[in-house]
């Protein structure tokens, strides 16, 4: 391991392996979110529970000046959310979010004042004696980061948290959450597919692809200068690898025609079109031309031109529009 001083000071700083899964070295320091973004089958949930030792893996771990490496998930100061939440089935959402606390041999109604404290931060303290099963998706969820939290962890592991949520839910999750991690003085690391979750609540973004780190980086960084055609596409650039250098421009910069365009050679390209969807007040093509490519064209332009999935097209930027790094 090159630097392990973040986790010694308070932070995490983790080399961890997987055989064929993960490889992986990730610092971060206290206050830190850092989000986690990657295509399907990245390694994101198995960084995750690698970092929760759920997951057998090689490698070390310092966690808030403590060695983690081959302590059981159980004796870690690690908080989980899970997309499916987790909770206990057969506790109340008081007892869910106590049992954190009182595993760490707080007394009980100090525990239980305490789960009713974050229940209520979380605006579900009026659902405190309610079981899991009684609760809807965004209450359980809810619950569940309340539970993760009242642990007081050194490490917040957050999968997915607002996937499957209703998006009115999700969204008013997500603005909470940022107030709470805002004055939390641990580590986040949140694993999500969302964009906004990247770029609005992490003080870092982390990209992950085929177990390895591509890139890593603060939210205006990443999105200005994405170096993996998924980061572009979360972020809504294009961006052509060119060697060692990339080459970035938005989707409205993109002109369609159905004709091969005059003029410079280098910025165009043919495809097929994969999806047209409602954006704004435009449209965004999807275009498969050897790179995958979005394009944002106008609902006239669509019409007049039949822009439909499977419609043969070209694609041209003005190199003024093109930014390389
Ligand atoms: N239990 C397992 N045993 C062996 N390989 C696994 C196991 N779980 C996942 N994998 C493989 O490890 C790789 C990483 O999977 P992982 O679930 O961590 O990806 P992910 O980024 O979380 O994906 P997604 O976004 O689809 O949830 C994939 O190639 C996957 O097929």
């Amino acid at each position: 391991m090159r630097d392990v001083s973040p986790g010694r000071a308070g932070g995490l700083a983790a080399t961890l392996t997987v055989p064929g899964r993960l490889d992986v070295e990730l610092t971060a320091g206290p206050g830190d979110v850092v989000a986690v973004v990657g295509p399907n089958g990245a390694g994101k949930t198995t960084l995750v529970q690698a970092l929760a030792g759920l997951q057998p893996a090689a490698g070390e771990q310092w966690l808030a000046g403590a060695d983690l490496t081959g302590v059981p998930p159980q004796e870690r100061h690690v908080g989980v959310v899970f997309q499916d939440q987790r909770l206990f089935p057969n506790l109340s959402a008081l007892e869910n979010v106590a049992f954190g606390p009182r595993a760490r041999g707080v007394a009980a109604g100090a525990s239980r004042a305490v789960a009713r404290d974050w229940l209520d931060r979380l605006g579900v303290g009026g659902l405190a004696g309610r079981r899991p099963g009684e609760l809807s998706g965004g209450q359980a969820q809810r619950v569940a980061i309340a539970r993760a939290l009242a642990a007081d962890p050194a490490l917040l592991l957050l999968d997915e948290p607002f996937t499957g949520l209703d998006v009115g839910v999700a969204a008013a999750l997500r603005v909470e959450l940022a107030g709470h991690l805002a004055g939390y003085r641990g580590v986040t690391v949140l694993v999500t597919h969302d964009a906004i979750d990247a770029l609005t609540l992490a003080t870092t973004v982390a990209v992950l692809d085929g177990g390895r780190l591509m890139q890593v980086g603060p939210p205006s960084e990443v999105a200005a200068r994405p170096r993996t055609e998924h980061v572009a596409r979360l972020v809504g650039l294009n961006v052509i690898r060119d060697g060692d250098r990339f080459r970035a421009f938005t989707p409205s910069a993109v002109a369609v025609s159905l004709h091969e365009p005059d003029g410079s050679a280098r910025n165009r390209w043919s495809g097929t079109i994969r999806s047209a969807a409602p954006h704004g007040g435009a449209v965004r093509l999807q275009v498969h031309a050897g790179h995958d490519l979005i394009a944002d064209v106008t609902p006239a332009a669509t019409r007049e031109l039949g822009l439909a999935p499977g419609r043969r097209v070209w694609l041209s930027v003005k190199e003024t529009a093109i930014t390389a790094y």
